[in-house]
């Protein structure tokens, strides 16, 4: 067995023919690492949508490997939900979750995959880690009730990457991001993330002239965001320059309040009225700023403020989603 933490010697951009299934690419995610793909000329992408391919069924996952052989994976297909949902559907953000990856990790070790990047997220680190969280938070304390089931599907994940590098020298990595927002994000009313919620509520309100708009919580949670066109560049990054062991953090670095998240997002869609606070909606972990440091020092940097990403995000929202 080699060096667990080389990984393969392979560069992810010499070749821009090579196939590489992006995994959930109609989704935020999934979709700006298309975008990000097309636009550095990747030409042989291989892409299902969700009702071409279940991934929670192992022999439709198997029998796709086997025919497809891609020589890379990037897994941005999940349950994914904000702190309603995670907290009202439990049973399905743990098991379909441990599904999809499990399916997919397994089948593209055994059908050849060269590199697998699987995505996690900032809610694996215990409700009161550190901050900046680093690394090596992972597993030292309990985690936050309202997303433990997602968070632990997510650890297996991470556990399984790095299994499968021990016994096999197999090269897979994961990245954790931040709370993500931008084109393509889900702005449903209640099981979304809070910004998408916050942008089509303050919308909404403004268009029907209302006085008032109703946030959950307290308004103080902390939350660190990245425009998820950051995080694909980070994906490509990651693919191209690191083969190691451990997960790696992908964060803006800037937090702020959900109260000043919300008045930023007031003020980029010009809405006039009042908030209004509803403190029995759960606030959820208190802060999760991470520390993104060791994906710095190999040189990797944000580069979307939020306010300009905020803009950005809305344009989007009037184009393809207000009706
Ligand atoms: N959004 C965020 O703030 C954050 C996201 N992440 C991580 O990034 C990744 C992507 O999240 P995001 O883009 O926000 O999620 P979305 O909900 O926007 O997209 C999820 C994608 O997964 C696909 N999918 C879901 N279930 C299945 C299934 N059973 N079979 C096949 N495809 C399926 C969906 O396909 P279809 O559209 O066809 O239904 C969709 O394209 C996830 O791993 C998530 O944990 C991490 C941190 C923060
Ligand atoms: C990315 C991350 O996302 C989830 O964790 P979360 O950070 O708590 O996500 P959230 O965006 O849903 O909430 C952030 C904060 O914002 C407040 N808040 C106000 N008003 C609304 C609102 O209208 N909707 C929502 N959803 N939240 C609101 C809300 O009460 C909370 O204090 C995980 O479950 C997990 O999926 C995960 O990994």
């Amino acid at each position: 067995m080699g060096d667990p933490s080389n990984g393969s010697a392979l560069s992810f951009f010499s070749d821009k023919s090579a196939k590489i299934f992006v995994a959930g690419h109609r989704g935020l995610v999934g979709s700006a690492i298309v975008r990000k793909l097309r636009h550095l000329g990747f030409t042989n992408l291989v892409l299902r949508t969700h009702l071409e391919l279940d991934l929670t069924r192992q022999n439709d996952v198997e029998s796709f490997f086997a025919t497809e052989k891609p020589r890379f994976v990037i897994l941005a297909a999940a349950k994914v939900g904000g702190i309603h949902a995670n907290n009202t559907y439990p049973a399905d953000f743990i098991s379909i979750n441990l599904q999809i990856q499990t399916n997919v990790i397994d089948s593209s070790y055994r059908h050849g995959v060269s590199k697998l990047l699987f995505l996690g997220s900032s809610c694996i680190y215990p409700k009161f880690a550190p901050q900046p969280i680093p690394e090596d938070a992972l597993l030292t304390g309990p985690l936050e009730p309202t997303n433990e089931w997602y968070a632990v599907a997510k650890i297996a994940g991470i556990k399984m990457c790095q299994a499968y590098r021990i016994q096999y020298n197999w090269d897979a990595i994961s990245g954790m991001p931040t709370n993500l927002y931008g084109p393509n994000d889900n702005f449903h009313p209640e099981n979304s993330h809070v910004l998408p919620a916050l942008m089509r509520r303050f919308h909404e309100a403004k268009v029907k002239g209302a006085k008032e708009v109703v946030v959950w919580g307290t308004g103080s949670p902390l939350r660190e965001f990245l425009h998820v066109d950051d995080l694909a560049d980070a994906v490509v990054f990651m693919m191209e320059s690191y083969s190691g062991l451990g997960h790696m953090n992908v964060g803006s670095g800037k937090e702020v309040s959900i109260k000043e998240l919300a008045e930023l997002v007031k003020d980029v869609v010009g809405f006039e009225g009042k908030l209004v606070w509803d403190t029995s909606k759960p606030d959820g972990t208190p802060r999760k700023l991470m520390d993104s440091s060791k994906l710095a020092a190999l040189g990797w940097t944000p580069k979307i403020s939020l306010r300009d990403g905020l803009v950005d995000t809305y344009k989007w929202y009037l184009q393809h989603v207000e009706q």
